[in-house]
């Protein structure tokens, strides 16, 4: 499925966050959304989990509005891990994961034999199974983080939106998330700030600032270090990581782009 943002416009307590953000992702690609702090990432993802209403502007699947659809119809579309993750559920992690099916159920309805086996793969490819009849609640950060994104899938969308769904997790979770994506690969857009990340999952990113996409392309294309420099402030080298070939962007950590590094 094919998701088309159109020049969209949030205004949050008065002012503008979002100022005519145009984004695509075709059928299967992993589009990641990357910025500094503030730059409105969240913000464009919320109107694509109907979160948030744009002041303008238009969220599309496949040509069609997705204000026009009903929210059961949008969440067999489009599943979502967000920011604002509950952390007071009374739930057992396998109850969580298993509310990923309401869209597909009558009201009051049980779960049959399909619904199991998608809730329990689900489980299975976070590497949380042997969790599932865990309180959610005693869950560490990272490991909800998990069982949010089963829930994710559960819901078999065409359309994945991720809201930074790396953080909390250590760096074998990271890779683990991430190739599970390229591998169950659908429409995607993702917000990230490990940059190194993204490139090497993203097929294209979008760069924004200020509320405005300032750079599209491909990593390599986009992921620069004048745009290092202009767009996040900071010091960087592009070079080929030894291992993949992807864009690998080493940083200087010492000090900021405009401010002299201290021998
Ligand atoms: N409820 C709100 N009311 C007013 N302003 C808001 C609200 N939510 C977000 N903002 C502002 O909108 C702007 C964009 O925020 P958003 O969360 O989309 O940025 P982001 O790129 O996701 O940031 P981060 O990288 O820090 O998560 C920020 O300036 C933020 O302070």
């Amino acid at each position: 499925m094919r998701l088309e943002i159109e020049d969209l416009r949030v205004a949050l307590s008065g002012r503008e966050v979002v100022s005519g953000v145009h984004l695509l992702a075709g059928d299967g690609e992993i589009v990641g959304l990357v910025g500094p702090n503030g730059s409105g990432k969240s913000t464009v993802l919320r109107t694509v989990y109907r979160h948030l209403r744009p002041t303008a502007g238009k969220v599309l699947l496949d040509g069609d509005d997705i204000r026009d659809l009903t929210a059961r119809q949008a969440a067999r579309h489009v599943a979502a891990l967000p920011q604002e993750r509950g952390t007071d559920f009374e739930l057992s992690v396998r109850e969580v994961v298993a509310m990923g099916r309401t869209p597909y159920k009558r009201a009051f309805a049980g779960e049959d034999p399909e619904d199991r086996e998608i809730i329990t793969t689900a489980l299975e490819q976070v590497g949380m199974a042997a969790d599932a009849g865990r309180g959610f609640s005693t869950l560490s950060g990272g490991e909800r983080q998990r069982v949010l994104l089963a829930r994710a899938f559960t819901q078999r969308p065409d359309v994945l939106v991720l809201d930074e769904p790396t953080n909390h997790l250590d760096v074998r979770h990271q890779v683990e998330l991430l190739a599970l994506l390229r591998e169950h690969r659908r429409t995607t857009v993702v917000a990230l700030h490990d940059l190194n990340a993204a490139a090497s999952v993203c097929d294209r990113l979008h760069v924004l600032h200020d509320g405005a996409v300032v750079a599209s392309g491909t990593p390599r294309e986009v992921l620069t270090s004048e745009l290092m420099a202009g767009v996040f402030g900071v010091r960087a080298a592009v070079v080929d990581h030894p291992l993949t070939g992807d864009p690998l962007i080493a940083f200087d950590h010492r000090a900021p782009a405009d401010v002299p590094v201290v021998a």
